[in-house]
């Protein structure tokens, strides 16, 4: 593996941290290099929540609370930044008041850039954003896994009448034949639903859950082993919807549920990704009008620094 050949981001000890390019970790643009291993693209889009608004700022919180992230990962024993290309891409032009061209708008933005072979680390934006995100990576590599870390399932069916929404996207995912049923996973589920139906129609559009009740026994190994045991080698999508965060830990999002995990159980959880084949992750619905202190915007960046080391290629690895 060639080092140093890759350009990381700008050095913290030359030029101050609070100032400096407004990217994540203060990695290079999309543009100022050749070609990128990973790109990372906002989506500030939230027209599709049913609570509280606001995640269309989250792209520019997560970069801002990225600033502090280091160049060495020691849990995953490599530098992120160093061993591939990452850069930003900047964020995606959606239109705020029309639902199927910002889906339109993100399905072009993510294309071009899956079709450099970068494979995207996306910064929501709600969590519809997931569907088109699906649908271009469909397009490359078939029927994808998805390991779906939420509170909430979101394979509800519509919201007054509309069928793209936070709440749908992976119902929409599962009817267009883009996931595979049956290697599939939520991670972290917890309170209240409409009806049983919603558990038993999930069931049968393609996921298996993890809730946040079995957490304490489970721990976050048991956890992570049962999703290598449901995933295996397949195409892997990771769609990390930050409320699967106790409030405690990510208060900045629009619909916040008691009792979930902590930073530290997601951040091992994310870490064990490394054995998968991922092709792709998002996180979404950081909504900064209600963190404080850059609470969630931390767990966000921290949680993409530990997505962007899992997807490294490895020595000995063959990748
Ligand atoms: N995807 C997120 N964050 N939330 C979905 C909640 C949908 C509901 O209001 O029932
Ligand atoms: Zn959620
Ligand atoms: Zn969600």
């Amino acid at each position: 593996m060639t080092r140093h050949s890759f350009r990381g981001p700008v050095d913290a000890t030359v030029t101050p941290r609070y100032g400096g390019p407004a990217t994540f970790a203060r990695l290079p643009r999309l543009d100022e290099v050749e070609r990128a291993d990973i790109a990372v693209l906002g989506v500030p889009f939230d027209s599709g929540v049913s609570y509280r608004p606001g995640a269309r700022f989250g792209p520019g919180h997560v970069r801002a609370a990225s600033k502090l992230l280091r160049t060495y990962n020691p849990v995953q024993d490599i530098e992120p930044f160093a061993v591939q290309q990452v850069a930003d891409a900047g964020d995606v032009a959606c239109n705020p008041f029309d639902i199927l061209e910002a889906v339109r708008q993100i399905d072009d933005a993510a294309r071009e850039i899956a079709g450099t072979g970068a494979k995207l680390m996306t910064f929501g934006g709600d969590h519809t954003i997931a569907l088109p995100l699906l649908r271009v990576l469909h397009e490359q590599h078939g029927e994808i896994a998805v390991v779906h870390l939420d509170a909430h399932l979101d394979t509800w069916d519509t919201y007054f009448g509309a069928p793209i929404t936070h709440g749908t996207p992976f119902r929409r995912a599962s009817e267009e034949g883009l996931i595979d049923k049956t290697g599939s996973i939520h991670v972290g589920i917890r309170g209240p639903l409409y009806s049983p139906q919603d558990l038993s129609d999930d069931q049968v559009l393609g996921f298996q859950v993890i809730g946040c009740h079995d957490m304490d026994d489970l721990g976050w190994k048991g956890a992570v082993e049962r999703v290598k045991a449901r995933v295996g080698d397949r195409p892997t999508y990771v769609s990390l919807d930050i409320d699967v965060l106790d409030p405690a830990f990510a208060p900045g999002t629009g619909t916040p549920e008691a009792g979930g995990l902590t930073s530290r159980e997601l951040l091992n959880i994310l870490r064990a990704f490394k054995d998968l084949n991922l092709v792709g992750a998002d996180i979404v619905e950081v909504a900064p009008a209600y963190d404080h202190a850059e609470v969630t915007g931390i767990a966000a960046a921290h949680a993409a620094y530990e997505l962007i080391s899992a997807m490294a290629p490895r020595e000995g690895a063959g990748s």
